[in-house]
């Protein structure tokens, strides 16, 4: 039924179930918690930097072909073959400027997407390749982070981004990495991360950088259950203690749906639940990387409609060629989903940041919620063609 044809007094069902429209899942107010800097960066500043620096090695020059060479090449079914592109975009990003502007344009493109609050990851150690120390780096992403916030502003748009320091799974630095993070905490820093190829690199590896963190009272995601399943999701959070998935999608190999439409959860995906541990679901890089088979093949529908602390997020705006909007529209797309679904999963996202307790339920109240209620709103004042007679069936 469409809004032309509703019999007065029936709200109808595209605007009563707030079926979004592109315009307004931009406008919706959004979370983004799982967005990897180096996997962000537009292709017009990659051509550019490496123009700048002497980097000779990007397969492309021309920025339309750079973005479309990133998004196929990362389109392998393996995490492996996904990560070999960002040897390009590490490789563009290894001086202050390079970084402040990266970092700048990052905080641009999420606000003027409608992100309010996001948590941008990125691996201190790969950016050391020209002189820069560790806190030199962590220093200009945060300066970077900061002037896009206030441009962002001054185009009127509201953000605020936190960074998380990311150790590589396979390297041996995340005790180092996770100081770092404890150091910087009051500083643009909210937490800390483990990434890179997940197969033969388990996060027990890395206890002590947790045991560290817990010892600090300090928070962690880790990057589990993407290409690797369960008893990767079961060591991030048994064994180290993470306060979040990165991913975490296989948590589905541990959800049994019968035919009969009953769904019986084991021990590992009930504790998920229960415990309210959030999985940062990024539906296109699981498409790219082979964790999933489609958007409407994704475990995030069941994930959903079973109340697990879902969120949704980008992973890698340039090597998955997307945003958040992007990301809502394919769920959108692929679920029916409504204004009321995107705001869960914002809420959802929000309550999981890291950001102290109070400054959670103040962006829920005061930004998410009167955003959506704004979006939910339209249909009561939209107005009727001034040219035209009404299109209604009642006139
Ligand atoms: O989806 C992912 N899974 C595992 N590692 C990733 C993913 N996306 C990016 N990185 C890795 O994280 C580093 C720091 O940002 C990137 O350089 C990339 O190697
Ligand atoms: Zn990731």
């Amino acid at each position: 039924m469409t809004s032309q044809t509703a019999p007065k007094g029936t709200v109808p069902a595209n605007v009563a179930g707030h079926v979004p429209t592109p315009d307004q899942i931009r406008r919706a107010p959004k979370v983004l918690l799982h967005d990897h800097l180096d996997g962000g960066l537009r292709p017009g500043t990659v051509v550019e930097l490496a123009r700048d620096s002497g980097y000779a090695e990007l397969p492309e020059t021309d920025p339309g072909k750079l973005g479309i060479w990133f998004h196929e090449a990362a389109d392998s079914g393996s995490l492996e073959r996904y990560l070999e592109t960002f040897r390009h975009t590490v490789g563009v990003m290894q001086t202050r400027e390079a970084l402040v502007r990266v970092a700048r344009e990052c905080a641009e493109d999420l606000a003027e997407d409608g992100v309010v609050y996001a948590e941008v990851r990125y691996a201190p150690e790969q950016h050391l390749e020209r002189g820069l120390t560790l806190e030199e780096v962590v220093e200009a992403v945060n300066e970077g982070f900061r002037q896009g916030e206030r441009l962002a502003r001054e185009g009127g748009h509201r953000i605020r981004v936190g960074a998380l320091l990311t150790a590589m799974r396979h390297a041996a630095r995340s005790l180092e990495i996770a100081e770092l993070a404890n150091r910087y905490r009051d500083s643009g820093v909210v937490g800390f991360d483990i990434a890179g190829a997940e197969a033969g690199h388990p996060p027990t590896r890395h206890l002590d950088a947790f045991e560290y963190l817990k010892r600090e009272n300090n928070h962690f995601t880790i990057h589990a259950g993407e290409a690797f399943g369960l008893p990767s999701i079961w060591q991030a959070l048994q064994w180290c203690g993470a306060d979040r998935l990165g991913h975490g999608v296989r948590i589905i190999d541990d959800i049994e749906a019968r035919p009969d439409g009953s769904v019986r959860l084991g021990r590992l995906a009930s504790y998920v639940r229960d415990k309210r541990i959030p999985l940062e679901l990024c539906p296109s890089s699981n498409l790219q990387t082979g964790a999933a088979p489609s958007y409407a093949e994704h475990p995030i529908g069941l994930l959903r409609k079973l109340l697990f602390r879902a969120t949704v997020n980008t992973d890698n705006r340039l090597m998955s060629h997307t945003s958040m909007s992007q990301e809502f529209e394919h769920l959108v797309d692929a679920f029916g989903y409504t204004l009321d679904d995107l705001q869960w999963f914002s809420v959802n996202g929000m309550k999981s940041a890291f950001i102290p307790f109070d400054e959670r339920l103040a962006m829920i109240s005061d930004v998410i919620k009167p955003g959506y209620a704004e979006l939910k709103s339209e249909w009561l004042f939209r107005q009727a063609s001034p040219t035209r007679g009404s299109t209604d069936s009642e006139g």
